[in-house]
Formats: structure tokens, C-alpha cells, sequence
């Protein structure tokens, strides 16, 4: 009996766990007993000054929890209404609906009232179109009466794999799932749509929650086994020399949060290179950061030549792209990692190709767009509706063997051999200027210490959003670097 809670599993896996269970002896009607409780608890917990229960139930086995739950309500002397439609004959749903006393109505004759607290039960994982104009009108109603709700598996309208509604799509109060959560319970907006999450173990063993898909959220398991030790007998050079790529005159703020995150990330050292007409401006804000002027590709070159440079971050505020594209192909030559952020995201718009072709052999190259830069990298990948967020960052880093970490309040990190990772954790007030750039920093910080680019990615995410949990929701992008702290 288990739930995992830390494997993401789309809605067709879910489907063969399902089977997998009952293949293996536990009956389909005890799993939907099971989950039709978790979801009567959860109302009974959430609304005890609830004067009915509204039972929307659809024609499959989501339904079926719902008959579950209005039938455990009823017992529990709540004043119970069932609108939807009968479920198809034979299975379990049919024999949740037979259990359960009372008829049903049509959608079409709930009339909201107050008091009333609706249980969704229409569609979950098997929901694959947009909920047609019957439902989409109940949703309507729905919304229009405040009325709170509790959705079963999903919110219906809301794909489980994507996270994006399908059309109409219920906004739950409270969504109760089973065994593991879907990528839409934690993609944008589907985690927004669904409310408050509740997991709950419907007595599926541990070994059938599992999936050939590796996608998970971002947790702790993904990187603690490659995070930098803490080495008394290390010396600075062993801990990694970063190079931040500044900016010009009145745009080296960036670089400097990148740098300044670096140290506080751990890297040893770490060197603003800066363009000659920047270096007495920045020289006035550096004290432990470095600087080396570097005015050309040659000069780069040249300084590649020492192999303590462990990583190099370009982007944050660097302004020339065509001067980003002659910096990032040494870079690429050099055999070390690279973190690409902004500028040197935006330097590549519409050439992929060329980006990727600076770093084939083994994987080096992480690059941390937000929505937008993803977009003008790779705008036909932004276009295709039939991909998720995961879909995307995944095609992307096959396409230039990177490491993606794809930005937002579900920032997926995804590498080319096919692992994802969600984080869904970080606090909203990350989203300020400047914030990019310490999360470069910190990424380039892990890469120099050594951890390979999934991981030092992963863990890089983590400790940026724990970071803003500890500076607090008034915090500016300075304020950050002195509350990252190890993993
Ligand atoms: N371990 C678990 O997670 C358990 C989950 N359970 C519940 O089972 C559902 C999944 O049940 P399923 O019958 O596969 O699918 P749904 O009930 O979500 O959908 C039923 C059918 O509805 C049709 N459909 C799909 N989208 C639409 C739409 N927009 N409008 C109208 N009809 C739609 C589709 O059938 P078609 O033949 O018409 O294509 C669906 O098959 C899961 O969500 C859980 O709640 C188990 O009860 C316990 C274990
Ligand atoms: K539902």
C-alpha cells in the first residue's frame, strides 16, 4: 500500500498501474472504494458546514469515485445530489452507481444553492477533448455561484499530461488524486486549477507505482549524491574557478548577481570577465569576485588556454549578441561547462543549429531560458498545442545536447537523454528582475565544483528557491545570494 510522491505518471501509465493492480489480484471496485473515500473524507474534513453535497458524476470510472463518494456521504447524513449521466454497464462504475441509493439527474437541473459544495466526478484521466457545451455551461454556473470544489483525480477539462486545459475547465478548491501525481497537477496552470492537492494511497503496492517515463518532480534523490563534499583539505582552485561574462558600461549588474552567487554557491573563485570600457565600474562594486578585462574572441582564446577556468556563465546583461556568438564558440571548444542565460539565449534566436554544433560530444551545455527566450529558440516547439511543458524542454535539449532548465513557477529541467524533473516548489516573489541571474550563478557554481549538468541543474533550482523562501517575499534579486546555502 503506498503512494509515490515523487514520480510524475501521465495518465495512460496511470491506466496500467491501474490494470497492474487489479491484474495482480486487487479488485477494480476496492481501488474505487478506496479513492471514492479519500474524496468523501476530504469534503467531510474541508466542508463541515456544508448543507449538500453536489455529485457530478461522467460515464467512466471517475464517475465511479464519484458514486463511491455519494453514496459514503449519504452514510455520513449528508443531504446528497447526484447530477451526470448513467455509467457504462458492467464495470465498476456501474456497480459504485447500483450501490449507491437515490437516482441520477441531468446536469442540466442543478441549480445552485448556498451551502452546496460540488464533488467533480466527471472526467480524470481519461479525459481527451475539450468537455463539450453542456458541461462547459455547468462550469459556468458553477464559477457564477462560488459554489467550492472538490475534483476527483483532475479538475475536469484540465490534461493530466499537460497541464493545460482542454476547454472549459472546472477551478477546484481541493483536487484528490491516487497513488502518484500527473505532470498536470503540478504544470502551470493545472497546479493553479486543481487547488490544494491531496495524495492519497488507494492501496496500490509500491512496486506497481511506477512508470517507463522518468519524470519526477525535483527532489533531493536527483542530485544528493553528486553535490560538492565539504573537503577540509580543499584548497580554492579544487573547488572550482567560475567566469561570469559581464556586461557593458551600464549593464554589469547582472553579471555582478551571477558572480556573487557563485561565491555563495560555492564555487572557490570566481572572475568577472569584463569588457575594457566596464572594468573601473565594476572594479568599484568587486571584492571577492575578480575581474579580468577580456576585449575580443582572441583574448578569450588565449585565456582559455588555463584549465583551472571550470565554467564559464555568459548572458546576464551581456548585451552585444554578435559579440555572444563569437564568445560562446571558444567556449564551446573548450571542452568545459557552459551556463547560457538571456543574452546568450537571445544571441541564438532562430539558429539552433549553430548553438548545438559548438556542443556535441558529452553533455556540457545548460541553458535557462524563461518562457520567452524558449520561444525565440525554439518557436515551433512553442507552437505545437499537443506538447507539454515537459514535451518541450525535452525536444529542445535533444536538439542541442543540453540540459534545459525551462523557467517559470513549474520550472522543468530536462536533459537529452530523456530524464525531467519538475520544481514546483519555488515561491512566487522569485519571479524579479535579476533572479535569472543569480540562478545562472548558482548553476555555474555547481558545474565548476564539479556536479554533472542534470544534476548541478536540479540542485541548482533547489537551492534558488530555497533561497527566496529564506530572503522572504519583499526580497530583490540582492538579496539572495547571502541566503543560498548548501543542499
Ligand atoms: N489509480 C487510480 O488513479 C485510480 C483511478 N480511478 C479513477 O478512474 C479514472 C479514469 O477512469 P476512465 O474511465 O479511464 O476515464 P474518465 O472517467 O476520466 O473518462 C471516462 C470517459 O469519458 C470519455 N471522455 C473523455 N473526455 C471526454 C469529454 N471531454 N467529453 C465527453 N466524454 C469524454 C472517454 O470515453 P470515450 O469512449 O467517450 O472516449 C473516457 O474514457 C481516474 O481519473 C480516477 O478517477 C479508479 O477509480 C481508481 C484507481
Ligand atoms: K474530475
Amino acid at each position: 500500500m503506498a503512494i509515490n510522491a515523487i514520480l510524475l505518471v501521465n495518465p495512460s501509465t496511470m491506466g496500467k498501474i491501474d490494470a497492474a493492480a487489479i491484474a495482480s489480484g486487487i479488485g477494480g471496485y476496492g481501488l474505487m472504494q478506496a479513492a471514492g473515500a479519500h474524496v468523501a473524507a476530504c469534503v467531510l474534513r474541508y466542508y463541515p458546514a456544508m448543507v449538500r453535497a453536489i455529485i457530478f458524476c461522467g460515464p467512466g470510472n471517475n464517475g465511479g469515485d464519484g458514486h463511491v463518494a455519494a453514496r459514503l456521504l449519504a452514510e455520513s447524513g449528508v443531504d446528497v445530489c447526484r447530477y451526470g449521466v448513467e455509467p457504462r454497464p458492467g464495470g465498476d462504475a456501474a456497480r459504485a452507481h447500483a450501490d449507491c441509493p437515490g437516482k441520477i439527474l441531468p446536469l442540466a437541473d442543478w441549480c445552485p444553492e448556498p451551502g452546496d459544495v460540488i464533488v467533480d466526478a466527471l472526467f480524470g484521466a481519461g479525459l481527451d477533448r475539450p468537455v463539450n457545451d453542456e458541461v462547459a455551461a455547468l462550469i459556468e454556473r458553477a464559477k457564477a455561484a462560488e459554489t467550492p470544489v472538490v475534483a476527483v483525480d483532475l479538475p475536469s477539462g484540465l490534461s493530466g499530461r499537460t497541464g493545460q486545459p482542454t476547454g472549459a475547465c472546472f477551478q477546484a478548491c481541493h483536487t484528490v488524486t491516487f497513488a502518484a501525481l500527473k505532470p498536470g497537477h503540478l504544470l502551470m496552470p493545472g497546479r493553479a486549477l486543481c487547488g490544494e492537492m491531496h495524495l492519497c494511497d488507494i492501496g496500490i503496492p509500491a512496486r506497481l507505482i511506477t512508470g517507463d517515463d522518468p519524470i519526477s518532480c525535483n527532489h533531493a534523490g536527483l542530485y544528493n549524491d553528486y553535490l560538492p563534499a565539504a573537503d577540509p583539505a580543499q584548497h580554492k582552485y579544487k573547488r572550482g574557478h567560475l567566469v561570469v561574462f559581464s556586461g557593458r558600461l551600464i549593464s554589469g549588474g547582472a553579471a555582478r548577481l551571477a558572480a556573487s552567487a557563485g561565491l555563495h554557491a560555492g564555487a572557490g573563485l570566481v572572475t568577472l570577465a569584463t569588457p575594457p570600457g566596464a572594468v573601473m565600474v565594476q572594479a568599484t562594486h568587486l571584492t571577492a569576485v575578480m575581474q579580468r578585462s577580456v576585449k575580443s574572441a582572441d583574448d578569450l582564446d588565449q585565456w582559455l588556454e588555463d584549465p583551472r577556468l571550470a565554467a564559464f556563465v555568459l548572458g546576464p546583461g551581456f548585451g552585444d549578441l554578435d559579440k555572444a556568438r563569437d564568445f560562446v564558440t571558444p567556449l564551446g571548444g573548450a571542452n568545459r561547462p557552459v551556463v547560457l542565460d538571456a543574452d546568450g539565449l537571445s544571441a541564438f534566436a532562430g539558429d539552433t543549429e549553430r548553438l548545438g554544433g559548438l556542443f556535441l560530444g558529452e553533455t556540457r551545455l545548460v541553458i535557462t531560458p524563461h518562457e520567452g527566450e524558449f520561444r525565440r529558440l525554439f518557436a515551433e516547439l512553442s507552437d505545437d498545442p499537443q506538447l507539454s511543458k515537459i514535451d518541450r524542454a525535452r525536444a529542445a535539449a535533444k536538439i542541442l545536447n543540453a540540459v534545459v532548465v525551462y523557467k517559470g513557477p513549474d520550472t522543468v529541467i530536462a536533459a537529452p537523454d530523456g530524464r525531467a524533473a519538475v520544481n514546483a516548489g519555488a515561491p512566487p516573489w522569485l519571479a524579479t528582475a535579476g533572479s535569472g541571474d543569480v540562478l545562472a550563478g548558482i548553476i555555474g557554481a555547481l558545474l565548476a565544483q564539479g556536479m554533472p549538468p542534470f544534476e548541478a541543474s536540479c540542485a541548482g533550482v533547489a537551492m534558488h528557491g530555497q533561497a527566496g523562501d529564506r530572503a522572504g517575499r519583499a526580497m530583490t534579486a540582492e538579496d539572495l545570494p547571502p541566503h543560498i546555502a548548501p543542499l
